[in-house]
């Protein structure tokens, strides 16, 4: 019996080669970039894969930790996290859906090691095809070329699960009675995705709506939602957080708490585009004070509520110790 935490991905490396050997994957993903690659891989080779990788690369560096990538390091801390919680009836383990370890390395190393049902768990609360659906495409590709293949559950979107909801609450309560202001707004923000998607019956931006409401219910107070980390010309979701960021001031409010929930861990996109340039965006607006709330990361909250989740998902394959 195997758990297979997945996530998206990040460089060997704060350097501009490794990011572009990650990027050329990631945006090479027909899940991710929905254009034509006649048209798509032209624009990525010629024009992306030449300007990109040395920005990312120097963010990259801003955030870089003596463990590595704050992504990978926060994921492989959960998966042994996991592995204690679940007891030695469930292999645990974790891959990336870009760059290493890869889903099928991993894959092939839970079955040589005996496990014949598998549950792949994408580690992102929100549905999304960009997301979700391409961990998954991944490991069944994977089944593909098989000739005896295990049995496979997916873990699915757990964005409105009380337990999910109640973690977050926990997590952001107390990271707010730690702060040496009070905030006047909670700001919830979480990665773009291309307006069209919505339109094309993506749940993404439902699934993201309805977690800012629930966990405003839980807090009892406003949390307003924003959509980070545009890429591309397309029209993303909206309203985009650095613009929503410089106009708080503006309203009166000056004081704000911004925290991620579509985030499992800490990577780039939080680390670097809230806690630093989302900050300077903030006070050269007139905000007077900043606090990002991390993510739920590998901290008791965050680990008890995938256990919970995992043990629900295992039910009949397994009961944990
Ligand atoms: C949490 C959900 C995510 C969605 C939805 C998502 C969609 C999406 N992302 C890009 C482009 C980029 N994303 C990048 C980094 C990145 N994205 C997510 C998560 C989601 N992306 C994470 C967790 C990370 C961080 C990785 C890390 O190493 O820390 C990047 C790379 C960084 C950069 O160069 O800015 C790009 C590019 C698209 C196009 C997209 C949907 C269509
Ligand atoms: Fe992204
Ligand atoms: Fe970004």
């Amino acid at each position: 019996m195997g758990v297979l935490l997945i996530n998206l991905g990040t460089p060997d490396a704060p350097t501009a080669p490794a990011v572009r050997r990650y990027l050329a994957e990631f945006l090479s993903d027909r899940r991710v970039v929905e254009i034509p690659p006649i048209a798509w891989q032209p624009i990525l080779r010629g024009i992306v894969l030449n300007t990109r990788p040395k920005k990312s690369a120097h963010a990259y560096g801003l955030v870089w930790t003596e463990h590595g990538s704050p992504l990978a390091h926060y994921t492989r801390s959960k998966a042994e996290k996991l592995q204690s919680s679940l007891g030695d009836g469930v292999m645990v383990d974790w891959a990336m859906r870009y760059g290493s370890p890869s889903i099928a390395d991993k894959l092939t190393a839970m079955m040589a090691a005996g496990c014949d049902r598998i549950l792949l768990a994408p580690m992102y609360p929100q549905y999304c095809a960009a997301t979700t659906a391409t961990a998954n495409d991944k490991a069944f590709a994977v089944l593909s070329g098989l000739r005896w293949q295990p049995a496979l559950r997916t873990l699915p979107p757990y964005y409105d699960d009380p337990a999910y909801i109640g973690a977050l609450k926990a997590s952001i309560e107390r990271a707010v009675a730690g702060l040496d202001f009070a905030p006047d707004l909670i700001l919830a923000s979480f990665h773009g995705m291309p307006q069209r998607t919505l339109a094309l019956g993506d749940p993404y931006h439902c699934h993201c709506q309805r977690t800012a409401r629930l966990l405003g219910e839980a807090l009892g107070r406003e949390v307003r939602i924003a959509f980070q980390s545009r890429f591309g010309r397309a029209k993303w979701l909206e309203p985009p957080t650095d613009q929503v960021l410089r106009a708080l001031p503006g309203e009166g409010i000056r004081k704000v708490a911004v925290v991620a929930p579509g985030f499992s861990v800490d990577c780039l996109e939080t680390l670097e585009e809230l806690a630093i340039r989302g900050r300077q965006s903030f006070l050269q607006a007139g905000g007077s004070d900043f606090a990002y709330i991390p993510c739920l990361n590998d901290g008791d909250d965050g680990i008890a509520l995938l256990r919970g989740l995992l043990a629900r998902e295992l039910a009949g394959w397994v009961a944990p110790s």
